[in-house]
C-alpha cells in the first residue's frame, strides 16, 4: 500500500500548483490560480497526471477544471504508460484512477461562478477524487466561496495546507488593481 503523505510531502506539489498560476494572464474579475493532479496507487511513487491553470484552455475555464480535463482526454494507452503499474488486471480506466488522486490547488476550488458556469467544486465531487490540498482559502472579492465545505459534504477529505498562504494569495490576486 502507499504510505499517505505527510504535510512535508504536500509542498513539492503545492510549490507546483503555484509554478502554474505564473501562466494566467491576469483578469479583473476572477483569480490566478494553479492546480496539480497526483495519483497515488499502490507501490508506487506519487505519479503527477496532470497540471492547470485558470484560462489555459479557451474560454473563460478554471485551473481544477482545466486540469481534470487535461487528464480526462487521455487515451487508454496514455494512461497506461503514465501509471504503470496499474493495480487492476484491465487497462486503466480514467474514472477508477481519479479515486486515487489528490487535487492540489492553490485556491480554495471555487462553488458559484459569475458567470453562471458549473463550479469546481462540483466536477472534483462529480470526479470522486481522494483529497483535495488547498493553498488558501477564497477571499470574499467576488463571491462567497464555499468549495471546501461542499466537497467535505459530498466526502471529499479537505486538507489546509497552511504554509504556503500569503504565495498562493498574491497570486490569485496578481494583476488586480484593490
Ligand atoms: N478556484 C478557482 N479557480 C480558478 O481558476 C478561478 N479563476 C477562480 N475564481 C473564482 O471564480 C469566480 C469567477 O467566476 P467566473 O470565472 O467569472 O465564472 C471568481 O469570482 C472566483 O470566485 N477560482
Amino acid at each position: 500500500m502507499s504510505k499517505p503523505p505527510t504535510s512535508d510531502e504536500h509542498e513539492p506539489f503545492l510549490r507546483q500548483a503555484l509554478e502554474q498560476t505564473a501562466f494566467c494572464e491576469p483578469v479583473q474579475t476572477a483569480f490566478c490560480v494553479g492546480c496539480v493532479l497526483v495519483a497515488y496507487l499502490p507501490d508506487s511513487n506519487p505519479i503527477v497526471l496532470s497540471t492547470g491553470f485558470s484560462r489555459e484552455l479557451p474560454g473563460n475555464t478554471h485551473a481544477e477544471a482545466n486540469a481534470l480535463a487535461k487528464v480526462q482526454i487521455l487515451s487508454s494507452l496514455q494512461l497506461q504508460s503514465l501509471v504503470s503499474p496499474w493495480p487492476g488486471e484491465a487497462a486503466p480506466v480514467i474514472e477508477d484512477l481519479l479515486h486515487h488522486v489528490d487535487v492540489y490547488t492553490t485556491l480554495e476550488p471555487c462553488s458559484v461562478r459569475t458567470s453562471g458556469l458549473p463550479s469546481c467544486a462540483d466536477a472534483l465531487i462529480r470526479a470522486r477524487i481522494r483529497r483535495c490540498i488547498i493553498g488558501v482559502r477564497e477571499p470574499d472579492d467576488f463571491v462567497k466561496c464555499e468549495g471546501a465545505q461542499k466537497m467535505k459534504d459530498a466526502g471529499i477529505e479537505v486538507i489546509w495546507y497552511g504554509g504556503l498562504e500569503q504565495e498562493c494569495l498574491d497570486a490569485a490576486r496578481r494583476g488586480h488593481h484593490i
